[in-house]
């Protein structure tokens, strides 16, 4: 089955309140300044309008950047895309087997050495004995955890957990890869080895959506870009386009100037 990803209209929000003090929820709306993200929904709660109309189409061999400033959505979007958040409005279709770099303690059970963690994985993919054995073996090299990968993971440091994490979820290639962007960090020694094999991964997927603030990162990795603004697309094209007004070179009117405006 070819890979494909449909978003149609997608509209996430945050509740932020529950109560039913009106006049709380006056000042709070009152004082919310600038991008007017905060906004009484339809059951008169609270909510943080984290994204919306957002539309596109990814075919095989496109890798989409998702630019935008602290807070535009662009995790947001990355977790709708996994299935983490659920839309309030529009729709999000993915085709193809999914992989999400998101969270590094995802899917893993704390009382669990790194080498069980593994095998669970792997069972979780359908593998079968060799295949997970194989899997232990490599994610065991890569991580470089010594004796602590026969430890349960609850006693792993902050590091261990990213290199075991990084390491299994880089360790099965997918059609469909999630990627944000603390996955390209780390610490200095092992980033390079990372970034090797992250590019072996990337290039290996049929679909890469990215969140980045690496300049570098967009050009070297991807085909195109969304520009996210105040939960918006305020531009969707090929990398030298977008990434030039991104930049600032190029002045461009905003699509939603009510989004925009302070
Ligand atoms: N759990 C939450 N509850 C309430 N509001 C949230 C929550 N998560 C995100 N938001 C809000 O949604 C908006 C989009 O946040 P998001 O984390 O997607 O932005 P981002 O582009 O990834 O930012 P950054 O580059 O800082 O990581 C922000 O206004 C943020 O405050």
């Amino acid at each position: 089955m070819a890979a494909r990803i449909e978003v149609e209209d997608l509209r996430i929000d945050f509740p932020l309140y529950h109560g039913q003090s009106r006049s709380l929820k006056r000042s709070i709306l009152a004082h919310a300044t600038g991008k007017r993200r905060l906004q009484e929904n339809e059951k008169h709660r609270l909510v943080v309008e984290a994204l919306r109309a957002i539309s596109f189409t990814l075919q095989p061999g496109e890798r989409l950047a998702l630019v935008g400033h602290n807070g535009a959505g662009k995790t947001t979007l990355l977790r709708a895309l996994a299935g983490v958040y659920e839309p309030v409005a529009g729709s999000v279709r993915i085709q193809g087997s999914l992989n999400a770099l998101l969270d590094p303690n995802q899917g893993m059970n704390p009382e669990l050495t790194g080498r069980e963690n593994v095998a669970l994985r792997g069972r979780y993919h359908r593998m079968n004995r060799e295949a997970v054995e194989a899997l232990q073996e490599d994610v065991r090299s890569f991580a470089e955890l010594g004796d602590f990968f026969d430890l349960p993971t609850r006693i792993y440091s902050s590091g261990m957990i990213i290199r075991l994490a990084f390491a299994m979820a880089t360790a099965i290639r997918p059609q469909v890869l999630l990627m944000d962007e603390w996955f390209l960090a780390g610490d200095a020694a092992f980033r390079e080895k990372a970034r090797e094999r992250l590019e072996t991964m990337v290039r290996g997927a049929d679909i890469l959506v990215l969140s980045t603030h690496l300049n570098d990162i967009v050009r070297s990795w991807c085909t195109r870009v969304i520009w996210l603004e105040d939960g918006r697309v305020r531009m969707d094209g090929a990398v030298d386009e977008v990434m030039e007004v991104f930049a600032g070179k190029i002045d461009t009117p905003a699509l939603f100037p009510e989004a925009v405006a302070s």
